[in-house]
């Protein structure tokens, strides 16, 4: 269900829609009327455009929003390097500290908590795929933070996308497009180029990040199920404008742009944008609103249709990053093993639980802030306790996940872990694969008498089928 019951009410307006075209004005008459671009913008603001794609784009795909505000984005300093040794998100580009491409299937404790830092310094790197600078690929990130980003800061990345998902403590997102609330069990998407100042109304935080370094995030098609279902258009909120008018103090705007970290400094607030209209926004999604559907007669389809959003590579249905989620949701398939099967696939799997306990490892193992990866065509599935309980559970009708949320970023490239992801964090652990799948015992039996196949004896003469069982559709 929705999350309605929060602590922290949701105390931000919204507009509600995915794709809409939206606008919205702080004070009346700040939109300009039909011109986007005015001799003179109401009011003495000043008018800016901001392009999320390429201005040529098709039209089916153009993404943009014209900003009317107090003074332009780019009235700072130029920017200067910050921490270089310290701050770098994109391991590929200097030969240190690469990704370490391992095909083990790996499983997180949860991530620590960290009070000392502020949502720029609480990134970290811990898996990915690609180059920001070439615009491919895919950051995966942990953050933990416990400090307010400072009042008179503003953070931006040119390297991608942030979908956002808290896992614990809630964020109070300040963006020059307005502000939104994003608890657990929400999502909240941050294009590139927005910027934004993260402060922490409940205290630290931790939760997970994909950067998506090409294209952006949309829908997935519904083929079958029709014009509703899965994640529907109207659940997502844009922000309505809201903005400061401080152009007394300084500020410092760090960049993140190419995996390092920059500032710059201004004499103005940078959330000065009294009303903006365009298709270019940041936005949020509770994930109580998702419709699940699922098998009602047989069988364990894909996880695709958990998926809340695509993004897609240059080859149709196969996705740079698909986010999914494991709602709670009504099991009730006859004749059929219902946890994930046992499996290797061709896309790369990186799953983190937000609270509760995931349907295919029962065992432990799988904590609330843990994550595992199941790289290109490493092989899993069910843990032996999952695999045991389920294979002779009693079919009737199951809610599983009751209270529960485990999500999954999938991907068509082949995922690197970073050197804090696999060492340094110290959370991998280190009896996974032992714990999970070297404890599964056999159980065929041969059938006695076994029967001759394709002409060729197994070695046991008999029939096949005397002990299997008959299906409940031939019966
Ligand atoms: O590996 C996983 O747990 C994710 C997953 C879930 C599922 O229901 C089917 C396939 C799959 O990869
Ligand atoms: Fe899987």
């Amino acid at each position: 269900m929705p999350v309605t019951q929060f602590e922290l009410p949701d105390k931000y307006q919204y507009q509600n829609g995915l794709g809409s075209y939206h606008e919205t004005e702080a004070v009346e008459g700040a939109l300009p009327v039909a011109a986007n671009n005015p001799q003179k913008a109401p009011y003495g603001l000043y008018n800016e455009k901001l392009s999320g794609t390429a201005f040529t784009a098709p039209r089916c795909e153009n993404q943009q929003s014209w900003l009317y505000r107090v003074l332009p984005a780019s009235a700072h300093s130029p920017f200067e390097p910050r921490e270089t040794d310290s701050f770098n998100t994109n391991p590929g580009d200097h030969g240190r500290d690469r990704w370490h491409q391992i095909p083990n299937q790996l499983r997180w404790d949860p991530f620590d908590l960290d009070e000392t830092v502020d949502w720029v310094h609480g990134l970290k790197l811990v898996a990915g795929a690609g180059d920001p600078t070439m615009k491919c690929g895919l950051g995966i990130f942990i953050y933990a933070a416990g400090k307010d980003m400072d009042a008179h800061q503003a953070f931006y990345s040119a390297d991608g996308d942030f979908l956002i998902v808290p896992q614990h403590g809630a964020l109070d997102v300040q963006t020059e497009l307005g502000k939104l609330l994003v608890r657990p069990n929400e999502i909240c998407i941050i294009p590139r180029g927005i910027r934004y100042r993260i402060t922490l109304p409940e205290g630290p935080v931790r939760g997970f990040i994909l950067e998506l370094y090409q294209g952006h995030f949309h829908l997935p098609e519904l083929g079958p199920i029709g014009s509703n279902g899965l994640a529907n258009a109207r659940d997502f909120q844009a922000p309505i404008a809201a903005f400061d008018e401080d152009t007394e103090n300084e500020y410092t705007l760090l960049a993140k742009f190419g995996g390092h970290l920059f500032a710059a400094k201004q004499k103005h607030t940078p959330f000065d944008v009294v009303a903006w209209h365009g298709n270019y926004y940041p936005y949020k999604y509770d994930l109580g609103r998702f419709n699940t559907i699922g098998s009602i007669s047989y069988d364990h389809p894909d996880p695709s249709i958990f998926t809340v959003l695509t993004a897609q590579s240059n080859h149709p249905g196969t996705a740079v990053a698909d986010f999914v989620i494991f709602p709670p949701r009504w099991l009730v398939a006859e004749d059929t093993f219902r946890p994930p099967w046992y499996h290797r696939n061709t896309m790369s799997e990186f799953m983190g639980l937000i609270q509760g306990q995931y349907d295919a490892k029962t065992g432990g193992g799988f904590q609330p802030a843990g994550a595992s990866l199941h790289n290109v065509m490493s092989a899993h599935g069910p843990d032996a306790s999952t695999h045991e309980k389920a294979s002779n559970a009693e079919l009737k009708p199951m809610k599983v996940g009751e209270g529960s949320m485990a999500f999954m970023f999938e991907s068509c490239l082949m995922v690197g872990v970073t050197e804090w992801g696999l060492k340094k964090c110290a959370k991998v652990q280190a009896d996974y694969n032992a714990e999970s799948w070297e404890s599964l015992k056999p159980h065929f039996r041969r059938p006695t008498p076994a029967k001759l196949v394709n002409g060729t004896s197994n070695g046991v003469p008999g029939s096949i089928g005397d002990q299997g069982q008959v299906p409940h559709w031939t019966s």
